[in-house]
């Protein structure tokens, strides 16, 4: 009898920038008492899965000499916990993962997680498991707090540890200027920055998130310009000094303001409109206070199955400082 082998399956997948991102205190488990707003951004991954009898992963694009291949990939996290899931032997999952970078690496703009959550899909529809969205986010939330938002996009209200989301309403499109720092920082040294800077004084921070919602909702960039705010910041920044050059740069250039995104080290700058963020994105990358600059459009779709075929895709904007 004749086996079919079914057809790779190519997952694209964003990455997110925290337009608000408010920590709490430290949880008995580890984790920190969010309450984040997540965007969805033009920048991303490309994961394809397909059926093989050697497993593995390989990894192309910028940054993927840093990006592990064996099973501490956060993708691989995916498929041992899928194949579990569905009955299947984790170590023996019969699957090849190919993996195009397109969002930095250790940037702070959820790589892994959006590698992760494009594996989920991808398994979905070549092992026809049919698992619907809700049930892939719980999976999504084992493998990381980030993860869920990565499956889902757009932009989203972010509680418990970042994986309790709500859709939020976003008018028009933000556009954005992304500044890549020479080296990454890693996500659990930043958030343990962030309390031996706070150290007795417990948390005080961005404040509430209700008006950067509704600047959100009214999609006036100056508006949500000025309620940009993430308490991870002065913890990225105490660790890269660096940064507070990058962000005045940003603004300097013409920047409507800068974040630094999620635990960082990578700043992102809300613009008025796409020219403008091409204006500030070759004026940045002139300053030579990064490595690489690129421009970004939010909210976009999460994860989302593209195609079988990899040729033709654009490639993102990008500039070299
Ligand atoms: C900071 C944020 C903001 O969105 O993103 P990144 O900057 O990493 O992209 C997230 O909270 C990162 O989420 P993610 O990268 O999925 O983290 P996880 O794998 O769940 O946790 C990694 C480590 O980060 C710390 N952590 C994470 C989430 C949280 N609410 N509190 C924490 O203290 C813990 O030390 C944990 O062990
Ligand atoms: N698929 C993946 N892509 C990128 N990094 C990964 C991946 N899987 C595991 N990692 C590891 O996770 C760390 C954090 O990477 P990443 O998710 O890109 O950044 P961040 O947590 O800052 O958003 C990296 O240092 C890398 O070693």
């Amino acid at each position: 009898m004749l086996s079919v082998v079914p057809t790779p399956i190519t997952v694209r997948v964003p990455a997110k920038v925290n337009l608000h991102l408010s920590v709490g205190d430290a949880r008995p488990d580890g984790y920190h008492e969010l309450v984040t707003v997540f965007q969805a951004l033009s920048l991303t991954d490309e994961v394809t899965v397909q059926t093989a009898d050697e497993p593995g992963i390989e990894v192309h694009g910028e940054g993927a000499d840093s990006v592990p291949t064996g099973p501490s990939n956060l993708a691989w996290t995916a498929v041992r916990l899928l194949a579990e899931h569905s009955g299947r032997d984790p170590e023996e999952p019969g699957v090849r993962l190919s993996i195009r970078k397109g969002i930095p690496v250790a940037g702070g703009m959820a790589g892994g997680s959006a590698d992760a959550a494009a594996a989920l899909l991808a398994l979905n529809t070549l092992w026809r498991l049919e698992i619907g969205r809700d049930e892939l986010s719980d999976i999504a939330a084992k493998i990381g707090s980030d993860v869920p938002f990565s499956l889902q996009g757009g932009t989203a209200l972010g509680t418990g540890r970042g994986e309790r989301l709500v859709p939020v309403l976003a008018r028009h499109t933000f556009h954005w200027v992304i500044a890549l720092d020479r080296r990454g920082l890693e996500t659990p040294g930043v958030y343990g920055e962030l309390d031996r800077l706070r150290g007795d004084t417990g948390p005080h921070g961005v404040g509430e998130v209700e008006p950067l919602l509704e600047a959100l909702a009214s999609g006036d960039p100056r508006q949500l310009a000025l309620l940009l705010g993430n308490d991870l910041q002065s913890a990225a920044v105490s660790l890269r000094p660096n940064l507070r050059r990058t962000l005045r740069a940003g603004v300097e250039a013409g920047a409507l303001a800068g974040i630094v995104s999620g635990s960082g080290p990578t700043c992102a700058f809300l613009c008025t409109d796409n020219d403008a963020a091409v204006r500030v994105a070759a004026e940045l990358s002139g300053a030579g206070v990064c490595r690489t600059v690129r421009v970004a459009q939010g909210p976009v779709p999460g994860a989302r199955i593209v195609s079988d075929e990899r040729a033709d895709r654009p490639t993102p904007p990008q500039v070299h400082a």
